[in-house]
C-alpha cells in the first residue's frame, strides 16, 4: 500500500528492536501479566495467567473461542478488572496486588499516565458517523493529546496517506468500505502516537479482499516502527509475517509460547495442533 514511515513524534526501528524482530526473543518485560485471573460468575475466564511482551515486540494471541484473548486486550485498556493478580507497563502498576492478597487499583492520574500510551482497534470500527474522515482522526488528538489543530491535521493527514485514504479525508464513514472505516480507526489509532497498540479481531467483520488491505496497512505499521503490539487475529498467515511470538491460549492459560514458524509448523501441544487445523479448515 505504502511504504512511509510510521513517524511518530518518531519511532523508528531502533537496533535493539530490529535485533528483537530478527531472532523473536524479547529484550524486556515492557509488558507484564503476574498471577492475572478473573472469572465472570463461575466462569473462569484466566486462570492465574502470567506473561510478559518486549518493548517492540509484535505478539499474536491466538486459541478457542472463549479462552480470554480479549480479556487480556481490555484489561490493558482498564476496561475489565482482574479479580487479582498485577498488571504492569513500563514502570507503572495498572493493578497492583498487595501482600494480604487484595487488589490495589492505581490512581485515577497513574491510570490516565498508562493509558495514554496505549490504544487499541477493535472489530468495530466505531468511528464517529456525525465526523468527517479527517476530524475521527484529529479529535482525540485535540481534546486528550492538547495538540494545536494545525498540528493535528497535519499528522492526520500524513497518517490518512500512510493508509491509502489520503483522497478521503473530507468522506463521512458511511461513506466509506468496512475496510476503509477500519484503515481510518486504525489511523487514528496511531495518532494518539502510542507505545503499544492493541489489535482485536480487526478484520473478523470484513470480507477476505477489503481484510487483506487491512492487513496489508498493518504490515506497514510493524515494518516501519517499534510500536508494540499485540494482536488477536484469526489470520494466520499475517501473524506468521509479523508477529515475533504467538501464545496460544485455551480455558484461560497459556499452553504453548513460540516464535510462528515453530508453533505453525511445528506444534507441541495436541490442542494447538486440533485448533490450528480447525481455523485452516474454516479458511
Ligand atoms: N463482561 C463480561 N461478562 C460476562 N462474561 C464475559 C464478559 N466478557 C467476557 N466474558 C466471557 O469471558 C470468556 C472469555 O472471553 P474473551 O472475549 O476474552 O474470549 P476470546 O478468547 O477473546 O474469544 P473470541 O475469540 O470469541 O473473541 C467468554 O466465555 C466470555 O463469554
Amino acid at each position: 500500500m505504502t511504504g512511509d514511515k510510521i513517524e511518530k513524534g518518531n519511532k523508528p526501528m531502533t537496533e535493539a528492536s530490529s535485533a528483537a524482530a530478527e531472532t523473536g526473543t524479547k529484550q524486556d518485560d515492557f509488558i507484564r501479566f503476574d498471577d492475572i485471573s478473573k472469572r465472570f460468575g463461575k466462569n473462569v475466564v484466566l486462570d492465574d495467567l502470567s506473561f510478559s511482551v518486549g518493548t517492540g515486540e509484535r505478539v499474536t494471541l491466538i486459541g478457542p473461542s472463549g479462552s480470554g484473548k480479549t480479556t487480556i486486550l481490555r484489561m490493558l485498556m482498564t476496561l475489565i478488572k482482574p479479580d487479582s493478580g498485577t498488571i504492569r507497563v513500563g514502570d507503572d502498576y495498572l493493578f497492583h496486588e498487595k501482600r494480604n492478597g487484595s487488589l490495589a487499583p492505581a490512581s485515577e492520574a497513574h491510570i490516565r499516565k498508562v493509558r495514554g500510551r496505549i490504544t487499541m482497534v477493535f472489530q468495530q470500527y466505531n468511528l464517529f458517523p456525525n465526523m468527517r474522515v479527517l476530524r475521527n482522526v484529529t479529535e482525540a488528538p485535540i481534546h486528550v493529546l492538547g495538540k494545536s489543530k494545525d498540528e493535528a491535521e497535519e499528522r492526520a493527514k500524513e497518517l490518512l496517506d500512510m493508509v491509502g485514504l489520503g483522497d478521503r479525508v473530507s468522506a463521512y464513514p458511511s461513506q466509506l468500505s468496512g475496510g476503509q472505516q477500519q484503515r481510518v480507526a486504525i489511523a487514528r489509532a496511531l495518532a494518539m502516537d502510542p507505545d503499544i497498540l492493541l489489535l482485536d479481531e480487526v478484520t473478523s467483520a470484513l470480507d477476505p479482499e477489503l481484510a487483506a488491505e487491512v492487513l496489508d496497512v498493518l504490515r506497514d505499521v510493524a515494518k516501519s516502527s517499534d510500536i508494540t503490539m499485540l494482536c488477536v487475529t484469526h489470520a494466520m498467515k499475517f501473524a506468521r509475517d509479523v508477529s515475533n511470538r504467538v501464545l496460544m491460549f485455551d480455558a484461560g492459560r497459556i499452553i504453548e509460547a513460540a516464535p510462528p514458524a515453530e508453533i505453525f509448523d511445528e506444534p507441541k501441544q495436541e490442542r494447538t495442533q486440533r485448533f490450528l487445523q480447525s481455523v485452516l479448515a474454516e479458511s
